[in-house]
């Protein structure tokens, strides 16, 4: 197997020592022979680069060379695969995307309704402008992304490149989900195959089976809405904010029991509900400050400071693993089924052919083959096509420099749909985020 040089993109991340405890877990799919980060936060990328430098050498002598930068050159010439995570803005500004809405009585989220809009145009620039200075190094390199809203940065990047074939939108969201099914049917995540239809963060598992083909979703659903289900990956079992997520999964099958719905529907079913939990002055952004961000940089002060991981708890979650399962499938053509993004072109076959849609693919050295869907029931097709509104409707307001798409899209959207208060919202989202969307006038 040749091995990879992989260069982490937004490697200042909270998830960045996670991805390389994943690394080091999956160093037998996905062997490495380099590791570049790159950020443009310098200090930020140096405090995990530093500790990665201990854990390498403790766990990962394999990766011969391993650098950090903020010159682009060092950072994108000769890499084979990209992993991208940055949040423009930080998670500063994902606190504003989760206040503003708040404040006109409106779910405030990351990735969902107007805060996930506001991220998302602060998104598309970043990412148009790191995928050509990606493509100025390498034609062939994969470009792997998580930054989100995944959604809407897919959508724009198909728009942008529609004939890169070699830029795939990735979402964890799924497969951490299923680490939680893997736990209630007595097995492993890599043990299953999921049939699932949507958007990302919009979508349904219609089945899931075993690689024998034995067809588990009854049982899983029973158990659901008899027992609920947890959150059970590493990274966010001990978390409350994502267990009273999992629970709203069991609330949500009881509500329409037709098929598995994603965590992230919990939004647009329950807008009402999940505004009425929010404490405004602690919403999810300031909880992370708080959490993950925190602990993430105190491990890493640590192990630079004690120069070793070997007093430390460290382990692989499903954030990392999925990302570099994927990669490895890509590199190695071994059709591993995986949840990615990808154009729709008739796989749901009664949806728009230019819908950027979440379905399970055949992962082959020429990209992501996608299994067909066919047609979806009327219920979820609907739900799709005005979320789907939505996302192009902002991607074109992001290119067009157009408020009223902004306010269309909200219109659409089922966190928002009342005109007034989608216009207010735009206004007080575009004076909040005025520096990074000049188009604005
Ligand atoms: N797709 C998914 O399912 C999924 C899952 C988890 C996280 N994420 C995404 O991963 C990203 C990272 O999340 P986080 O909470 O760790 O954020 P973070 O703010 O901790 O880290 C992001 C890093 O990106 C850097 N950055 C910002 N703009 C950059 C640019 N133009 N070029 C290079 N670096 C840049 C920042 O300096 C920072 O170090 C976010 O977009 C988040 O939404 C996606
Ligand atoms: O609110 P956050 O920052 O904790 O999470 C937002 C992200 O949530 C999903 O990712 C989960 C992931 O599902 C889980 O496996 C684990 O790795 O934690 C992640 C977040 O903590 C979602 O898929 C992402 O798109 C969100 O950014
Ligand atoms: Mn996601």
């Amino acid at each position: 197997m040749k091995r990879q040089k992989l260069t982490i993109v937004g490697a200042g991340s909270t998830y960045t020592l996670g991805m390389m405890n994943s690394l080091i877990a999956e160093k037998e799919n996905f062997p490495l022979s380099e590791i570049v980060f790159y950020d443009i936060d310098e200090q930020r990328q140096a405090l995990n680069a530093k500790a990665t430098e201990v854990l390498l050498r403790e766990k990962y002598p394999e990766v011969t060379k391993f650098t950090y930068t903020t010159d682009k050159k060092v950072a994108f010439e000769n890499a084979d695969f990209f992993f991208i995570q940055i949040r423009t803005g930080g998670l500063v500004a994902r606190e504003k995307d989760e206040q503003i809405p708040l404040k006109h009585g409106c779910v405030g989220q990351e990735t969902c309704g107007p805060g996930g809009m506001a991220y998302g145009l602060r998104s598309i620039g970043d990412m148009i402008t790191l995928v050509n200075e990606i493509r100025s190094y390498t034609k062939d390199a994969w470009i792997l992304n998580y930054t989100n809203p995944a959604a809407i940065v897919a959508e724009a990047l198909n728009r942008e490149f529609p004939n890169d074939k070699r830029i795939l939108n990735i979402c964890d969201m799924p497969a951490a989900i299923m680490v939680s099914y893997a736990k209630i049917l007595g097995c492993e995540i890599w043990d299953l195959v999921p049939e699932y239809f949507g958007l990302n963060h919009y979508g349904w598992f219609t089945a899931i089976k075993n690689k024998q083909g034995e067809d588990l979703t009854a049982q899983l659903k029973a158990t659901i809405l008899g027992e609920g289900i947890k959150a059970v990956d590493n990274e966010i079992a001990n978390d409350p904010s994502w267990q009273a997520t999992f629970d709203n999964m069991r609330t949500m099958l009881a509500d329409n029991p037709e098929f598995l719905p994603n965590t992230y529907l919990q939004y647009y079913l329950y807008p009402e509900k999940m505004v009425s939990k929010e404490d405004i002055n602690n919403t999810r952004a300031r909880q992370v400050i708080n959490g993950r961000e925190k602990r993430v940089f105190d491990l890493a002060n640590r192990i630079i400071a004690s120069g070793t991981t070997a007093n430390e708890n460290l382990h692989a979650d499903i954030h990392g693993r999925y990302m570099i399962r994927v990669a490895a499938s890509l590199a190695y053509n071994k059709k591993d089924i995986y949840l990615v993004i990808v154009p729709n072109n008739g796989i749901i076959s009664n949806l728009q052919a230019d819908a950027m849609v979440e379905v399970p693919c055949a992962i082959t050295n020429d990209g992501p083959k996608a299994f067909a869907v066919g047609t979806i029931p009327t219920f979820q097709k609907a739900m799709i096509e005005s979320q789907l509104g939505y996302e192009k409707l902002v991607v074109d307001a992001w290119f067009e420099g157009s408020r009223q798409k902004l306010v269309n899209a909200l219109t659409l959207n089922r966190t928002v749909i009342d005109v007034p208060k989608a216009k207010a919202i735009v206004e007080d989202l575009l004076i909040e985020n005025q520096r990074y969307l000049p188009q604005f006038k």
